[in-house]
């Protein structure tokens, strides 16, 4: 016998969080309270609208997770404001388009093309460790990550993808103010009900304002892709039968417009455009959250903190420079671990959202009836006292190997999991062990703060306030 997930009577406080999608420190601790009293999972009606399943157990995740991606669709409610700015790539779309941009952008996540991508890593870090060297010398030690660490993932990505040197960390650039203006605008929208109809948002200041600043951002990545494609076009013309790698190093650009699918067919540059934008978005603010969230959880561990530091230096040991190599992200397991444990205290992205064109069997016969939205809880696994245990606890060890024999396979999700996993997760981990490394052998880390800080769960995980930590430059 089946039994289809049915709602459980909500609080008037629960449906109020679901419907501004808890973007507030009590938004996450009635999480907490919920994972506490279901443990697996509940399930609304949200006025006559939504009925949606929040889950928040491995147990439950892996089926909803691992279902074919032919009866997975991403749900409108969450990903319908994006698509103005993303148009219809990877990260939104479904079944045989979702399925051949998949396998059409793979190979751009391979590792042999990471690995090129280690010197820019190195690069952007190092132009933002001059800054804090600038500002501690000028006695402001104390700095917000948030805004420094953002525009290092952008100057990153810019030149991963596009080689683009922006110079954005040392002046302003008009299309990294746009990206950061877009999601911001995103995040606005969202809070506001009647914003979520088109026809009302556009009317608004906010709506103007916002296709003004996507139309900074398209035009920019419009004149990237037709000026790469122009130069590929030259060279195929120069040589007759094939298309040439260019003579720099490949990006993410050169790697879309050379793919082509089993019928020989390419990526129109329309389809381009809309993966290098999604590369921006999806890439920039999770990876700078990840990382601030680390750097800060360390701040608050100085025994781990120092730990990690010396790893680093004994990789290091011997050396000239202090750039991290491709071979040396091996080197760094404690550090890995401390990485690990940051992203499942402090999630970058709290929840995925799906819905199945089949209904999906769960254990115990519960079954999720197609077309209802399934709200995975990434911030709920990982927070679930049936799972972990002191789940508020920040602990490296969790993530020992020895200790990970018997935890299922889905209690560590930050990446979601399944067909539509994150195709960024290994250039992601790649930059944060580098940034990481290197802040601690060139900066001490300390907080100030009493009892933490109260956490902004917007697009990615904030701090409310900015997250502001005290840096002092190691003695060398
Ligand atoms: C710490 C950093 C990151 C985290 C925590 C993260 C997390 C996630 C999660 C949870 C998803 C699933 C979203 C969903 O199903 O709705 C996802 C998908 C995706 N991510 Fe990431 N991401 C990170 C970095 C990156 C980077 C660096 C890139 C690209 C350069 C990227 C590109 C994408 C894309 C294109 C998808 C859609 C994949 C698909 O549906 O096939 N992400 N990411």
């Amino acid at each position: 016998m089946t039994t289809k997930m049915t709602p459980k009577t909500p609080t008037p406080l629960f449906i109020v969080s679901m419907l501004t999608l808890d973007i507030t420190e009590e938004g996450l601790q009635q999480v907490d309270v919920l994972v506490r009293l279901y443990k697996h999972s509940c399930s609304w009606f949200l006025g006559p609208f939504y009925h949606l399943v929040r889950v928040f157990h491995p147990d439950y995740v892996k089926p909803l997770l691992m279902a074919p991606a032919n009866i997975t669709v991403k749900d409108e409610l969450i990903y319908d404001h994006l698509r103005p700015w993303l148009g219809q790539s990877l990260l939104i779309s479904s079944g045989v388009e979702w399925a051949r941009k998949r396998r059409l952008l793979t190979p751009a996540f391979h590792f042999d093309v990471l690995r090129n991508y280690i010197a820019t890593f190195n690069s952007s870090a190092n132009t933002m460790h001059q800054k804090w060297r600038r500002l501690v010398a000028e006695g402001r030690c104390t700095l917000e990550l948030f805004g420094h660490v953002s525009l290092m993932t952008l100057d990153t990505l810019l030149k991963c993808a596009f080689s683009y040197d922006s110079n954005c960390q040392e002046s302003t650039s008009e299309y990294v103010s746009a990206v950061i203006e877009l999601s911001d605008l995103i995040i606005a929208r969202r809070q506001k009900i009647l914003h979520h109809w088109d026809w009302i948002y556009y009317q608004t200041q906010q709506g103007k304002h916002f296709k003004r600043t996507l139309s900074v951002v398209h035009r920019f990545t419009r004149e990237v892709v037709q000026k790469r494609r122009a130069q590929i076009n030259q060279r195929t013309g120069e040589n007759s039968r094939f298309s040439s790698p260019p003579r720099r190093k490949s990006d993410f650009v050169d790697i879309l417009l050379l793919s082509k699918d089993e019928d020989g067919q390419s990526l129109s540059d329309e389809e381009i455009e809309a993966e290098a934008n999604t590369f921006m978005f999806a890439g920039h603010d999770t990876t700078a959250s990840a990382i601030c969230w680390t750097l800060y959880n360390l701040a608050r561990h100085q025994n781990f903190q120092e730990t990690c530091r010396q790893e680093v230096m004994d990789v290091m040991q011997g050396r000239d420079g202090d750039d991290i190599k491709w071979e040396d992200l091996s080197c760094l397991p404690f550090t890995t671990m401390c990485i690990k444990e940051s992203l499942r205290l402090h999630s970058p992205v709290q929840a995925v959202t799906r819905r199945y064109t089949q209904d999906v069997t769960l254990p115990g016969n519960r079954v999720v009836p197609q077309g209802v939205i399934s709200l995975v809880s990434i911030y709920g696994t990982h927070h679930n006292p049936a799972v972990w245990t002191n789940p508020d606890e920040f602990n490296p060890l969790r993530f020992d190997p020895a200790n990970m024999t018997s935890r299922s396979s889905h209690a560590f999700i930050p990446f979601s999991s399944g067909p539509r996993n994150c195709i960024g997760q290994k250039f992601a981990l790649a930059e944060l062990r580098v940034v990481v490394a290197l802040t601690l052998i060139r900066f001490n880390l300390t907080f100030g703060g009493e009892g933490g800080v109260r956490r902004l769960p917007q697009l990615v995980m904030r701090a409310e306030g900015g997250l502001w930590l005290h840096v002092d430059t190691v003695d060398q």
